[in-house]
């Protein structure tokens, strides 16, 4: 890529995203710029177990031992036969796409506001005391349907199915009037969006249950039935000419019972720390990436861990994500479960309600809120 200018800080900043900082054709603002060197190449994690969610749900004894072996081990998985069609991931990843490249004006519709997590913004909540992160995002809470602010749901890009069963994924408007035909509502974005979450939701309940039984718990939908919420973050990362001095998301572990986590089909960039090295993680385009979060190690009294993860940047490509955030409900007491507390193991952590709340408060210091519920 070209040599680039410094652009002057203050104009850099102002009410800018990091796509529209990548347009410029200057290098990042200082604010961005990150002192700690950041390992672009990380070594490749080739061998991230991987999970057939099939043999989960039919409870294979041999598949409940590498799930629980997956997450004591290494702390996340690649989800695969997960029964969502490789179709609907690529409608998904493509929605995603386009909808990060609608006219600024267009996105800022659903900006996000004060210290609120929902909406399309370049940086989360609360008052950041570190470096900005070169990325975007889109978050929004699909469950309970109740609590979904739907002023923050894109109506752009325009509605779009995609033509299945023939090579490449093929835009087609027309089939949008095949859709309308068919099924006699017009397929809007929210619309993909709602039929992803019912796909993923479907999944992520056969994960719980599996994690449930690989811990001999009595009630199999314990987990299940303590995570009505779910979000979904849109991620978009753009490119960067210094990409080793910017980072798309800073180490963090997910506030979450649990991350699904559908990844870019072609550019890498997602990183998990195993053993206090970073490494990168390897795209398989049909898995699901899915990675506890810290209300499951307080729910598991510290069996499972929530995994530090970072995003990094390409220094030619775009990059998008889709992560689907399941949670307890806010007015709920979480802490380790009964069953799971006894002599040898006694109560790693503290109750807590609203866990959600308090998190990106450490997130923007790269701690964990779960850290200072330990006993
Ligand atoms: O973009 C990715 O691969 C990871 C996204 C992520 O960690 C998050 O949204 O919390
Ligand atoms: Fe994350």
């Amino acid at each position: 890529m070209a040599e680039t200018k410094d652009l002057p800080e203050e104009a850099a900043i102002f009410g800018k995203t990091a796509h529209q900082l990548s347009k410029t054709g200057y290098g990042p603002p200082e604010s961005y710029i990150w002192t700690n060197k950041i390992e672009i190449d990380a070594p490749l994690a080739t061998d991230i177990p991987v999970i057939d969610v099939s043999l989960l749900a039919s409870s294979s004894d041999a598949e409940l031992t590498a799930l629980h072996s997956a997450l004591t081990k290494w702390g996340c998985f690649q989800a695969v036969n997960h029964g969502i069609e490789s179709a609907s991931l690529d409608e998904m990843r493509l929605l995603i796409t386009e909808f990060f490249h609608l006219p600024e004006l267009e996105k800022q519709r659903y900006t996000r506001e004060g210290n609120d997590i929902e909406g399309y913004s370049s940086c989360p909540p609360v008052a950041r005391t570190q470096k900005f992160e070169w990325s975007d995002r889109l978050h929004l809470q699909v469950a309970p349907e109740d609590g979904r602010k739907l002023k923050f749901w894109p109506q752009n890009p325009e509605p779009f199915r995609y033509k299945k069963n023939a090579g490449p994924l093929i835009k087609l408007s027309s089939d949008y009037t095949i859709d309308l035909i068919e099924n006699n509502f017009p397929c809007t974005c929210r619309k993909v969006l709602e039929d992803y979450s019912a796909k993923i939701r479907h999944v992520e309940e056969q994960i719980f249950r599996a994690i449930a039984k690989t811990l001999s718990l009595t009630d199999e939908d314990c987990f299940v039935k303590k995570m009505p919420t779910l979000c979904a973050q849109f991620n978009y990362y753009p490119p960067c000419s210094k990409h080793d001095q910017v980072i798309g998301l800073r180490p963090h572990t997910d506030g979450t019972g649990i991350t699904l986590l559908l990844q870019d089909s072609q550019v890498r960039g997602l990183q998990i720390l195993k053993d206090n090295q970073w490494l990168s993680v390897p795209i398989i385009p049909q898995a699901l990436f899915v990675l506890p979060g810290d209300q499951l190690e307080l729910m598991s009294n510290g069996i499972f861990k929530s995994t530090w993860h970072r995003v990094v940047i390409n220094s030619e490509a775009e990059r998008i994500s889709v992560a689907m955030f399941f949670f307890p409900d806010i007015a709920d007491e979480i802490g380790p479960l009964d069953q799971l507390v006894d002599e040898e193991r006694p109560k790693m952590f503290n109750k807590v309600t609203n866990y959600k709340g308090g998190y990106y408060n450490y997130y923007h210091q790269e701690k964990r809120g779960i850290d200072a519920l330990k006993i």
